[in-house]
């Protein structure tokens, strides 16, 4: 049977449950996911320092990493030729592009520095998400945006007002907004003895940030809350109280990384809550492993129901979609297409549920029929339309992908040392 054999016999199976799959196939195809540029180095950038700081880590020695800015915009190009759909980047403002002399530190960066990236973007259709990079930096040492050393505080608002700027220019160029989240990485080892006062001059370098005003149309200011970092165990200054109502309060976007929470805390059960307050949110789709641990996005239950809740809540449009892991032990551009398609395959599983009719159950208090139900959805021929999908897509089929990453690995990768 061809693959489009099975299509139309899997169409007609979930045809019976009421769900379009033509309709689902269409809309899926319009769900724009931003890859974030870091898997593709281990979040290098290319500024002079490459060592990583800020609690968070990269693990693994896979050879073949990108160094330097053609090498990542070739291997980000080999990724999205093997993911259906058209998507976004997701920058740092470590990975400025400078002209030989023309370097700068980070609260001095320009639109300028970026041009090479909005190039990039346009001739590919691709829409671009930025972040001010609050870590990787001798005056990251510690705490940032509420450091008790007003000079460092001011260089970093600085920074902070300069991505808004560098945002703004993605936004114009591309005619398309660009979600700026802003992540710092401040907090302490161990029990601090005052918890406010960092918390306070957070809130001060935030207002001094957005003071300086920009469009709300063209830029989607988010703010990503953390529970812990490395070496930041016991407190962080940017928590997601902190985060939630200072988002609520200046009408700016909450940013929720699924690696962010207590272990049993899932970021799934929050989208509703978050979505009957906020216009729109962002996400960080990500694996933690017993930690933060940014393990490459699975197929797994937890990004199954947090694609159920965007599509359920009929959120596809506020709600914006991005990943974020960094895995150094495996070729990174599989790592790349992996979490790429299981994030759309969660999503087409969520379209492709009866929704209505599990919610209908939910209230009849038809507790059996419902679990009954969800459960032999699963073994529905999903995969089916899925390799359809990938084939109106102009991209390889089931594991066919993996073969141009063989490729690509020993004719380029292999040759980076
Ligand atoms: C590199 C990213 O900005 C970073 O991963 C941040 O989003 C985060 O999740 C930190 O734990
Ligand atoms: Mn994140």
């Amino acid at each position: 049977m061809t693959t489009k054999q099975r299509y139309e016999s899997a169409k007609e199976i979930y045809k019976n449950l009421g769900v379009d799959t033509d309709k689902v196939l269409e809309q899926l195809k319009n769900v724009p996911i931003s890859m974030h540029c870091w898997q593709g180095d281990d979040v290098a950038g290319f500024e002079g320092s490459k060592e990583l700081s800020g609690g968070i880590q990269a693990t693994g020695n896979y050879f073949g990493k990108a160094r330097n800015p053609e090498e990542l915009m070739a291997d980000i190009d080999k990724a999205l030729s093997l993911i259906p759909g058209t998507h976004r980047i997701n920058l740092h403002a470590n990975y400025a592009i400078f002209e030989d002399g023309q370097e700068v530190d980070r609260d001095k960066l320009e639109p300028k520095h970026f041009a090479k990236w909005v190039e990039f973007a346009k001739t590919r259709g691709l829409g671009l998400d930025f972040n001010p990079t609050y870590f990787s930096h001798p005056k990251a040492d510690g705490l940032t945006l509420s450091s008790e050393d007003e000079s460092i505080r001011k260089f970093w608002i600085d920074h902070g007002k300069a991505c808004i700027r560098i945002s703004e220019y993605f936004a114009k160029e591309l005619g398309k907004p660009c979600l700026m989240n802003i992540w710092i990485p401040d907090g302490f080892k161990d029990i601090p003895a005052d918890r406010i006062s960092p918390r306070a001059r957070l809130k001060d370098s935030l207002d001094q940030i957005i003071s300086i005003g920009y469009d709300k149309e063209l830029v989607h200011l988010a703010v990503e809350s953390k529970v812990f970092g490395i070496g930041l165990e016991a407190y962080t200054v940017g928590s997601h109280e902190f985060y939630m109502n200072y988002a609520a309060k200046n009408n700016i976007l909450c940013l929720l990384d699924n690696g962010h929470y207590h272990p049993t805390e899932v970021v799934s059960d929050k989208i509703p809550s978050m979505l009957l307050f906020s216009d729109k949110i962002a996400l960080h789709v990500t694996r933690p492993i017993r930690w933060d641990s940014d393990h490459v996005v699975i197929f797994d239950d937890e990004t199954k129901e947090i694609a159920k809740e965007i599509v359920r809540c009929d959120a596809l449009d506020r709600v914006l979609i991005g990943l974020d892991f960094f895995d150094a032990s495996i070729n990174r551009i599989s790592a790349w297409v992996v979490g790429m398609r299981n994030m759309q395959k969660a999503l087409l599983y969520a379209m492709l549920t009866p929704n209505k009719k599990l919610a209908e159950l939910q209230n009849e208090r038809n507790y059996t029929e419902l679990m009954m139900l969800q459960e032999e959805l699963k073994l529905y021929p999903f995969g089916d339309v899925w390799n359809y999908f990938c084939e109106i897509n102009n991209v390889p089929e089931k594991e066919d992908w993996f073969k141009v990453v063989k490729e690509y690995e020993a004719a380029v990768l292999a040759k980076r040392n």
